[in-house]
């Protein structure tokens, strides 16, 4: 029978680095000759992607934080029953930027939706669907503020006010407080070259949590 493949998901606040070491991860895990599955969300379908667009386009009206929610579980849905679950189930590797611990983070931390709300989707949505391991980069909101704003025109949730980031960036470390066998914290604010070291550990690992999982 083929062993289930591993879900790793990478979360963080705005800037902290994800784009940069994702691609650090997927060479690395790569380099392992796993079957590897790159994927992010929003996004990670055809409908996925759509949906990212409407909720990262900054718009006159404003979108009630409810909509918001349901869009990303809409999303999420359509990416788990098209990529994520076959993908596990052939025994591929699946490496997400981000997943639900950013709908605790974002909607239930900087909107303040009420956390049970958000329990009862990933319920109804995922089923029994967790990341097995969940990377979080964590930097002081300036530091991702500032390295973000260098990119050029901010989206619609990037537009939010620090204090919106501060409650997103409290939930991200008490989330990984709670589950802390599952979360490997990185502290990005260092530089890269320390960061990617600390990858490479994190890398190691999930190669030796796999060859104890093939026995
Ligand atoms: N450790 C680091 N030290 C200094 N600069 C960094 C570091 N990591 C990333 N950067 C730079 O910060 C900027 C933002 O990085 P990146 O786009 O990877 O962040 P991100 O978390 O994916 O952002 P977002 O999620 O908002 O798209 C880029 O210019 C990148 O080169
Ligand atoms: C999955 C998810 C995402 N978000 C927000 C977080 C970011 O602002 C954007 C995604 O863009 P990035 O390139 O990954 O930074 O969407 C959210 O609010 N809730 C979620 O569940």
């Amino acid at each position: 029978m083929t062993a289930r493949g591993l879900f790793i998901t990478v979360e963080g606040g705005e800037g902290v680095g994800k784009s940069t070491n994702m691609a650090f991860l997927e060479e690395r895990l790569r380099g392992l000759g796993v079957d590897l599955v790159v994927t992010r969300e929003p996004g990670g379908t055809a409908l996925g992607e759509e949906l990212r667009a409407l909720l990262l386009q900054p718009r006159e009206e404003p979108m009630a934080a409810a909509a918001e929610l349901l869009l990303i579980f809409a999303a999420r849905a359509q990416h788990i029953e098209q990529v994520i679950e076959p993908a596990l189930a052939a025994g591929h590797w699946v490496l997400c930027d981000r997943f639900t611990d950013a709908t605790y983070a974002y909607q239930a931390g900087g909107r303040q939706l009420p956390v049970s709300l958000v329990r009862e989707l990933e319920q109804l949505v995922q089923g029994e669907l967790r990341p097995d391991y969940t990377l979080l980069l964590d930097a002081p909101v300036d530091v991702g503020l500032s390295r973000a704003g260098e990119r050029g025109e901010l989206d619609r949730i990037e537009r939010e006010q620090a204090e919106f980031f501060e409650r997103v960036r409290a939930t991200y470390l008490q989330l990984a407080e709670e589950s802390s066998g599952r979360y490997r914290c990185i502290d990005a604010s260092r530089p890269l070259d320390a960061v990617q070291s600390d990858l490479q550990g994190f890398c190691a690992e999930l190669g030796q949590c796999w060859n104890a999982r093939l026995g």
